[in-house]
């Protein structure tokens, strides 16, 4: 019989309020300066840019080996705010492995998954405390916060799946999410 690996199984704490988990292995941060070429008014987040350069996204994982079988999973905490009405957004991937899925739970915040395919399908799903979303396989997704608070989901995903950038850094997603006079356009 083949042998397998066993792996220590563990828990870690989320710290609801901040929105972030206790102590993650790796914090990956995003700022504005890291979203160059992702929105429509590239002047608006150079601006943006020279007023101070604010955090975007962040994102804290656990360390899991990222194999077959493993499944990685993390905290997504996306700021709120708008570059010249557009708002603050993910860069959004592919999964290498393209056949491979990955779930969200929203824990706080408004906002929305936005999805497409390489075929230019091009789906939004809203999200908000205690929305569960599905991205299935193929699609490439970028989470968009339209609310005023940090929008904080729970990502879980194979392990092995890795990112792909793909058409996105070219061609961007289909539709774009703007917040205007307090309303949310999808366009
Ligand atoms: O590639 P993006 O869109 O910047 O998002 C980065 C993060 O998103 C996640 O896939 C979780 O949603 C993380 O694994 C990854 O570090
Ligand atoms: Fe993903």
């Amino acid at each position: 019989m083949e042998k397998h690996s066993i792996y220590e199984p563990f828990g870690v704490d989320l710290d609801l309020v901040q929105g972030i988990l206790r102590e993650p292995d790796n914090h990956l941060i995003r700022k504005a300066s890291s979203m160059k070429g992702h929105y429509a008014d590239a002047k608006a987040l150079d601006d943006l840019i020279h007023q101070g350069d604010p955090l975007h996204y962040e994102v804290f994982e656990k360390e899991v080996p990222q194999a077959y079988g493993h499944l990685m999973f993390g905290i997504s905490k996306l700021q709120p705010g708008t570059v010249n009405g557009e708002c603050f957004m993910t860069k959004g991937h592919y999964h290498a492995i393209p056949e491979t899925a990955e779930v969200y739970l929203c824990l706080c915040g408004k906002g929305y998954m936005l999805m497409k395919t390489t075929e230019g399908e091009c789906r939004a799903e809203y999200m908000e405390r205690g929305r569960i979303v599905y991205v299935p396989p193929y699609w490439a997704h970028r989470s968009v916060n339209v609310g005023s608070e940090p929008l904080t989901t729970l990502f879980i995903y194979p392990a092995d799946a890795g990112h792909n950038y793909g058409d996105i850094e070219q061609e961007g997603f289909p539709k774009r999410i703007y917040l205007r006079h307090g309303k949310v356009e999808i366009v």
